[in-house]
């Protein structure tokens, strides 16, 4: 478009020039103000923070709440992958410059993992100069036990890539002092220089890592008790024996998270619909601790098309319209 314009400046000469410029900047203006009227109407209705002005919104990097809405769990999976990848490819990271990612686990970043093993497999990626923060991890259950979140990111992702160990971080739910534990971690982020991206899932009850509803929207990494919903939900995990699910772990607060320079959710399946609706459609909830992002400058929301049976058509029309913009965010093929 800039050389579109650029062309279009060199066919006019003189004061014509300048004078057709101002006119056609007005005219440019009075445009986006128009076109973003629906982005303030579904923000107010919505309590979004969006901004999708001032030229291709990936441009610039301030006050945004995006919803990515795409076909399926597959497409969310290849766009958090390749949007992981840029942002870590444009960090340039080096020896004494690393790009600190946070991680979940659960059923949901599978794919991603895949899809960026897949990529470093292809020599398209580098983890050698990434530090990885995990959200969270059971209390209880021996490191090496096959539903530990070590061994989940071990098995998943991190033996498949050059990252070096020291530098991906699980919390230890085995550890001697749980608190101490938990407020080193937090130090460690903090030496680390902070969370650059930090990708998230949630719970059918919108839950991010294990905040479970009513948590402190401020909280810090902490050992806390699961509820009821979320043994449910994990028991497929423990052969679907709900006596065998941890009723403790340790989790990243979401104040942890809302540290993070930039955080991205990935909501996929009907069953998380209705968490997305509170996430997104209504105010800032500590039973619903996902939409604190609502409150974050730089939040991607990605979630498939199951994931906005509980939208209003109009939020889930609004946000497709900006699947072109979207797409500029990630590199379309992985340099
Ligand atoms: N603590 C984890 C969360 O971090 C995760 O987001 C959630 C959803 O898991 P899934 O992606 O399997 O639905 O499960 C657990 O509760």
């Amino acid at each position: 478009m800039k050389s579109r314009m650029n062309k279009e400046m060199g066919e006019v000469g003189g004061s014509y020039r300048s004078y057709g410029l101002r006119v056609s900047r007005a005219l440019l203006l009075l445009l986006l103000s128009v076109s973003c009227w629906p982005v303030y109407a579904v923000a107010a209705a919505s309590s979004l923070c969006i901004s999708t002005c001032g030229g291709c919104p990936c441009k610039s990097d301030k006050f945004k709440m995006r919803l990515v809405i795409l076909e399926d769990s597959e497409r969310v999976a290849e766009w958090a992958a390749r949007y992981i990848i840029k942002r870590i490819n444009d960090f340039s990271p080096g020896p004494n410059k690393f790009f600190v990612l946070g991680l979940p686990t659960g059923g949901t970043p599978l794919g991603t993992y895949r899809k960026l093993v897949q990529y470093h497999k292809a020599g398209k990626i580098s983890f050698k100069y990434v530090k990885t923060f995990n959200m969270d991890e059971y209390v209880g259950i021996p490191r090496d036990h096959d539903q530990s979140y070590h061994s989940f990111m071990w098995e998943n992702f991190f033996k498949h890539i050059d990252i070096d160990p020291a530098n991906a971080h699980v919390l230890d739910g085995n550890a001697p002092n749980l608190e101490t534990e938990c407020q080193q971690y937090e130090e460690k982020i903090k030496e680390a220089g902070g969370i650059e991206l930090f990708m998230g899932g949630i719970g059918p009850d919108g839950h991010i890592a294990f905040n479970e509803p009513g948590s402190s929207l401020v909280s810090r990494t902490r050992v806390k008790t699961l509820n009821q919903e979320t043994i449910t939900a994990n028991a497929r995990f423990f052969g679907n024996d709900m006596s065998k699910v941890p009723k403790q772990a340790l989790t990243v607060g979401v104040g942890t998270v809302m540290d993070a320079r930039e955080v991205m959710v990935l909501v996929t399946g009907s069953h998380k619909a209705y968490a997305l609706h509170m996430a997104i459609e209504e105010g800032v909830n500590h039973m619903w601790t996902v939409s604190a992002f609502q409150q974050h400058p730089r939040t991607i929301m990605l979630c498939d098309e199951d994931a906005t049976l509980e939208l209003k058509v109009k939020t889930v029309k609004y946000f497709k319209t900006l699947h072109d913009i979207h797409s500029c965010l990630m590199d379309q093929e992985p340099q």
